[in-house]
């Protein structure tokens, strides 16, 4: 079986969520390879080895980690071209989707972004499913030319894991002058909330314009449950939470175990970034808002009522 290169995304190390189901992927369609680039790989390697990822390649090099993406779509051009992998899995961010396009660029091959499911597809290609025009298409495609090269949303398979280690090796690598044009100056790190990363949260709990700007009983309850917090852009438009908190078409898209819609209407640009929840619940006071349509559980109710009865609730059951 050919190798599968995994792009690991990590912060020193602490391996996030989409890595590990990156490699979940991969094992359905090959073997397994990590790549992980910067440092922190002693806290990463055990749990590169627990997802499945039968070989590391790394490197902490500063000609790498100083400068902004490029660098990293250069090595991985050099591994593909090494390895001849069955494909290249990279996390859906931002970032992950500049590295997947210059790779493909820099190797001639097709690219499938935002994938929701990749599974091996008939006369050895893979297969890929995209959720697109916020969720009213579902789109299946697979790559014909090159090396597949594929970026994967989070929540889009559930972790497993597998016994075994991790072979790794340092890769000797220097980046090109060219890709060299943009370098780090500094980068601080997002200030702490003590909660969860949005997308990859079990639990989301968002508030929109129904909390009329007061998010304190969304947050109460959300830390209740040791959930993100979310917000519709009316709420985040209005300044009431920050951008980064946005879920939806234009914002971020979640699929958690649990989703639960304080004071959102359920716009389809809302439903967009949350509707492939497992289990969908909405506080809403208006019995015909449209979010109804979509719940699985619903109360009609006031949310300045109604979550501190629940956020009272979960904490006492905690005993
Ligand atoms: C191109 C484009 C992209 C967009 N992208 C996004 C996106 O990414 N994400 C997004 O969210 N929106 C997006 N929108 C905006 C979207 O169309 C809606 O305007 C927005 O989602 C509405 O936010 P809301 O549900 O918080 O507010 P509203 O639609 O005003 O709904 C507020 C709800 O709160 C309820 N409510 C009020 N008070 C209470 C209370 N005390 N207790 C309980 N319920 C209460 C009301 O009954 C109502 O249903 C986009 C729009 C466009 C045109």
């Amino acid at each position: 079986m050919a190798e599968v290169l995994v792009l690991v995304d990590h912060v020193d190390g602490t391996v996030r969520k989409t890595t590990a189901e990156l490699l979940t992927i991969a094992r359905r369609i090959g073997e397994p390879s990590a790549v992980f680039i910067g440092d922190g790989f002693d806290t990463a390697k055990e749990a590169l080895a627990r997802y499945g990822a039968e070989k590391v390649y790394r490197t902490a090099s500063p000609e790498v980690t100083e400068h902004l993406v490029a660098p990293q779509a250069e090595l991985l051009a050099q591994l593909v071209e090494r390895t001849s992998p069955a494909a290249v899995l990279v996390p859906s961010s931002l970032e992950g989707k500049e590295i997947a396009a210059r790779l493909a660029v820099k190797t001639q091959s097709g690219l499938i972004t935002d994938a929701v499911d990749v599974q091996a597809g008939e006369g050895g290609g893979i297969a890929t499913t995209q959720s697109v025009f916020a969720g009213s298409y579902t789109v299946s495609a697979t790559v014909t030319k090159g090396t597949p090269i594929i970026t994967v949303k989070p929540n889009s398979a559930a972790p497993e894991e597998v016994s075994g280690a991790a072979a790794d090796e340092e890769v000797d690598f220097t980046p090109s002058d060219a890709a060299k044009g943009a370098r780090i100056t500094s980068s601080q790190p997002k200030q702490a909330t003590g909660r969860p990363e949005l997308t990859e949260a079990a639990i989301v709990v968002s508030g929109g314009r129904g909390t009329a700007g007061d998010f304190s009983k969304v947050e109460d309850f959300a830390d209740s449950l040791g959930a993100a917090v979310g917000a519709s852009r009316a709420a985040v438009d209005a300044g009431w939470y920050p951008h980064t908190s946005q879920v939806g078409q234009t914002g971020k898209q979640v699929s958690p175990q649990l989703y639960v819609a304080c004071g959102i209407s359920g716009a389809i640009q809302h439903r967009a970034g949350m509707q492939t929840s497992k289990t969908i619940v909405a506080v809403n006071k208006d019995n015909e808002a449209p979010i109804f349509e979509l719940v699985d559980f619903g109360v009609v109710g006031d949310l300045f009522a109604v979550l501190p009865q629940a956020t009272d609730a979960i904490t006492s059951s905690k005993g």
